[in-house]
């Protein structure tokens, strides 16, 4: 069932940025994120479907009726609709829980749920002033849940977290759809967090929307450089230029590039199908180590589980998959 549809909304700020006409829609509970480098638009989109900032053209439907912006209304906003601010603030020399009571449209024993889905139980006697960073943002994130929105719309939750702060606010955030039957949408910079989490991922460049797919063909088939570049290292290849690959590769790339993800080079043994390297390069990067690899004048960038080589070493490697660009 469709929940959002937001067509063709644009806005032209008075900076000289533009939000082109964009379209897409959200199912109930399917979750969608959206990617993009800094000022590409991404935090005017959402507060346009919030009904926070007036679109120019276009409108937003929610549940079947179009939201109102700021200039259509007296308090901006749809009580259905949640957004958390990359700059929220909470009310301060207040206890945590005086600031949740004023928002709470549940029962006592809902709320309890969510103050516990989102870690908070033990805070809500202290003082908005002895938090952490982390611990603010879960509570900020539990006082629009307690709004019981229909709609939560995330603003970039992770930033200034460290990782394990993070991985809370992530548990948090992948069970509000699920227990709590709450749709979200997320703005974040973080490759492996959009790709672990979204249904549908937005990539947005200079206020337009790029491309729209799931995590999986957003990584592995990328509409163009920008949207590769966003979600991990690749390769570039040029046929034409590099014969090593059309020695092993006999396909008609039809004027374009290989693009290849690190993993899809295969560290191998000589044979008709591996092209000759020298290892430049090695870095350790936990789970995995990252090889720059010449292969006659291209370099590549190959990730490895294990690695016993070094640098200069001489090495086979083998193409598990690519994709035309
Ligand atoms: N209130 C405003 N008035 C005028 N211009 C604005 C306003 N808010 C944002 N902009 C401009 O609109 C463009 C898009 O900003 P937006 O915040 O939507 O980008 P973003 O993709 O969310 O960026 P970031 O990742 O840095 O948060 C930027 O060029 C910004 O300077």
């Amino acid at each position: 069932m469709t929940l959002l549809e937001v067509s063709k909304i644009s806005k032209r700020a008075e900076t000289d940025f533009t939000l082109e006409p964009i379209s897409f829609s959200q199912r109930k509970l399917q979750k969608i994120a959206i990617a993009g480098e800094t000022g590409s638009g991404k935090s005017t989109l959402m507060k346009i479907i919030a009904g926070l900032v007036q679109p120019d053209e276009g409108q937003v439907i929610f549940e079947g009726k179009a939201i109102e912006g700021p200039q259509d209304k007296l308090i901006p906003g749809h009580p259905g609709i949640s957004y958390l601010s990359q700059h929220f603030e909470l009310p301060k020399f207040l206890r945590v829980e005086q600031v949740l009571a004023y928002s709470n449209m549940l029962t006592d024993q809902q709320a309890n749920t969510i103050y516990e889905v989102c870690e908070i139980t033990h805070l809500l006697k202290r003082k908005t002033d002895q938090l952490s960073g982390g611990e603010r943002q879960r509570i900020a994130l539990a006082k629009l849940l307690i709004a019981s929105p229909r709609l939560l719309l995330l603003d970039e939750p992770f930033t200034n977290l460290d990782m394990i702060h993070k991985n809370t606010l992530k548990a948090v955030i992948r069970n509000i759809g699920k227990e709590l039957k709450i749709t979200c949408m997320l703005i974040s910079h973080d490759a492996v967090d959009i790709l672990s989490w979204a249904d549908q991922i937005v990539v947005m460049r200079n206020g337009q929307m790029v491309q729209k797919a799931a995590p999986e063909k957003i990584y592995r088939q990328p509409a163009d450089e920008y949207v590769a570049g966003l979600f991990g290292k690749y390769t570039l290849i040029d046929l034409t230029q590099s014969p090593e690959f059309s020695r092993i590769l006999k396909v008609n790339t039809k004027g374009k590039r290989l693009f290849i993800r690190p993993e899809n080079f295969n560290i191998a043994k000589r044979s008709k199908t591996s092209m000759p390297g020298k290892v430049n390069k090695i870095s350790f990067c936990g789970s995995y180590y990252e090889l720059e690899v010449s292969i006659a004048t291209n370099v590549i960038i190959v990730t490895t589980p294990t690695c016993s080589l070094k640098s200069g070493d001489p090495v086979y490697i083998s193409l598990a998959d690519y994709f035309l660009l």
